[in-house]
């Protein structure tokens, strides 16, 4: 795996392995015949916000449904919220928050009736830190949906539901949230209100959270950390930028001077920039520094790790050793 940087450590919560609210370790899991988690490692620490990225198929859903206790892993080691997943009891099913999808099929009960209701489940498990489980209107209008309080589920639109489906994953006042796919069907504007939303937990609550998303953008602009999950393997862990440096250390320097364009690749692009002005001063015009994208690096990295496994199944057919 590709390593850079250090996660941002904060205080130790309770229960946290190490400091660590979610620890994974060697994580493996088989489908039959296939492996699709191949040796998964992680650690995530308490307030900060990771995205798990990967093709279609690499397993981000198998790998948050082993963390939330919901399916068996195959091999290797998780710890969340300082408890083994696979023995998760209900207080420690209390401290997590799950956003599913399948609040739908309670059509007719109304948004506030049903958060209500499902709040009370939490209200034992409140700490002298915590108290569960948020307050319905309060929770309600922290989702946007204070208009529609009254309405019955079946009655609100695909964007409207999936708030709820947000709103019934933190009613419990979550340590560590789950978010698979969190704003497929968003419009611009309830994504930006749900960006926001997740930084307030993040840092008012220090509320951990790990997403999946197939929305590079979104990852760069919510996540501490990103995660690239491909061929079974955590390929690469950085923050945006750091996972920008790591796959092209060149910049492209674009200006202009006397009405004409120039370009120019660089791995010093302060220098360059330094002499540049050093020599034309005022004369430059229109000056861009661009690093690689996030979805430059991601494709880049993918593409290396599929060719990886592609040179696997020819080394298997073969019988040719590693
Ligand atoms: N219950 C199951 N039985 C057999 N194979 C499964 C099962 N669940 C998932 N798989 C397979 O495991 C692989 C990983 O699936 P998973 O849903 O975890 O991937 P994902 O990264 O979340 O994909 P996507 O981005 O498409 O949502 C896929 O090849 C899928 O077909």
């Amino acid at each position: 795996m590709t390593r850079v940087g250090e996660p941002i450590t904060r205080a130790p919560g309770p229960g946290s392995a190490g400091g660590h609210v979610l620890e994974v370790r060697d994580l493996r899991m088989r489908y039959g015949s296939k492996d699709v988690l191949k040796g998964v490692d992680f650690t995530a620490s308490r307030g900060e916000v990771v995205a798990l990225l990967g093709p279609n198929g690499a397993g981000k859903t198998t790998t948050i449904e082993i963390l939330e206790g919901f399916r068996m892993r195959s091999g290797g080691s998780a710890s969340v919220l300082g408890v083994d997943p696979a023995h998760g009891n209900e207080a420690w099913r209390a401290r997590l928050g799950v956003v599913l999808q399948s609040w739908r099929d309670h059509g007719r009960f109304r948004v506030r009736d049903l958060l209500a209701h499902l709040g009370r489940y939490y209200a034992p498990y409140g700490t002298d830190q915590i108290s569960r489980p948020w307050d319905t209107d309060q929770l309600i209008e922290t989702v946007g949906l204070t208009e529609h309080a009254g309405k019955r589920i079946g009655r609100l639109s695909g964007g409207q539901r999936r708030r709820l489906d947000v709103a019934i994953g933190i009613v419990g006042k979550p340590e560590l949230l789950f978010l698979d796919e969190p704003t497929a069907g968003f419009d611009p504007e309830a994504r930006r209100e749900f960006h926001d939303l997740v930084h307030r937990l993040a840092d008012d609550d220090e509320t951990t959270i790990l997403l999946t998303t197939h929305d590079l953008d979104e990852a760069e602009k919510l996540a501490d950390r990103i995660l690239i999950l491909a061929d079974g393997r955590i390929i690469a862990d950085g923050s945006a930028d750091e996972l920008s440096r790591l796959i092209s250390g060149e910049a492209e320097i674009r200006w202009t001077r006397d009405g004409q364009r120039f370009v120019h690749l660089t791995t010093e692009s302060t220098k360059f920039v330094h002499e540049l002005f050093k020599q034309y001063g005022d004369e430059i015009g229109d000056l861009e520094v661009r690093r690689a994208s996030l979805e430059d690096t991601y494709m880049t990295l993918v593409r290396q790790a599929e060719a990886g496994q592609a040179t696997d199944a020819v080394r298997e057919f073969t019988g040719e050793q590693a």
